[in-house]
């Protein structure tokens, strides 16, 4: 058993929640953008963080200025505030001014914690959009680490083993079509890392 820490993200109803925490996820992941097949409204998000239960609630972002970002937190309680390509000095912004930051880095080694954010998490290129990336390349990174980007029940095992990642991260692998989740994919995608 791997014990990775494994985060479903993209997800905009109560009962897509309960089934990622009751298959023993260990975070939920809700995206505030506009431009996201997965962009959920407040009420949508505060639906998905009441149903979460023990597990961590993380609020995703990418085209929220970093104010509304930091905002949007602690408007709706969020455990968590997942930034994607924000500069450094918005990512220090939101470490001073709330508990809990991950930051994202396309593909490139980097340090994990080097700004002050409890988890760097590691993707493609284009977030959320189910692409691959060349793992062969990759410098595990130093601290605490999460891998996302095309990760599905079918590889994340594989991939835990090749990584060693801290963390797993998927929203494209576990959906039906896009921006449609799927429970069966979601329960297939826990069990998988759990046991890799
Ligand atoms: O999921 C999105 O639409 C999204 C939009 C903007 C920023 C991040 C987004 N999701 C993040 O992308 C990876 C998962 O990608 P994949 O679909 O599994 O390849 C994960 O970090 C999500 O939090």
């Amino acid at each position: 058993m791997s014990g990775v820490y494994v985060k479903i993200c993209g997800l905009r109803s109560a009962a897509d929640a309960r089934v990622a925490v009751e298959a023993a996820a260990d975070a939920v992941g809700i995206v505030l953008s506009s431009t996201s097949p997965r962009a959920a409204t407040d009420a949508e998000a505060l639906d998905v963080i009441g149903a979460s239960a023990s597990a961590d609630s993380v609020l995703v972002v990418h085209d929220l200025s970093i104010d509304d970002a930091i905002a949007a937190v602690e408007r709706l309680g969020a455990d968590v505030l997942q930034l994607h390509g924000y500069s450094d000095d918005d990512v220090r912004r939101a470490v001073a001014a709330l508990p809990r930051v991950w930051r994202a880095a396309a593909g490139e080694s980097a340090a994990a914690g080097s700004l002050g954010e409890e988890a760097l998490l590691l993707d493609s290129a284009v977030p959320g959009s189910g692409e691959r990336w060349d793992l062969g390349a990759l410098e595990t990174p130093e601290g605490r680490w999460l891998l996302a980007g095309g990760l599905s029940p079918d590889n994340v095992a594989q991939a835990v083993a090749d990584a060693r990642p801290w963390g797993v991260d998927v929203s494209s692998g576990v959906e039906s079509s896009r921006g449609v989740k799927s429970q069966e994919l979601i329960r297939a995608f826990v069990v998988a890392a759990k046991s890799a």
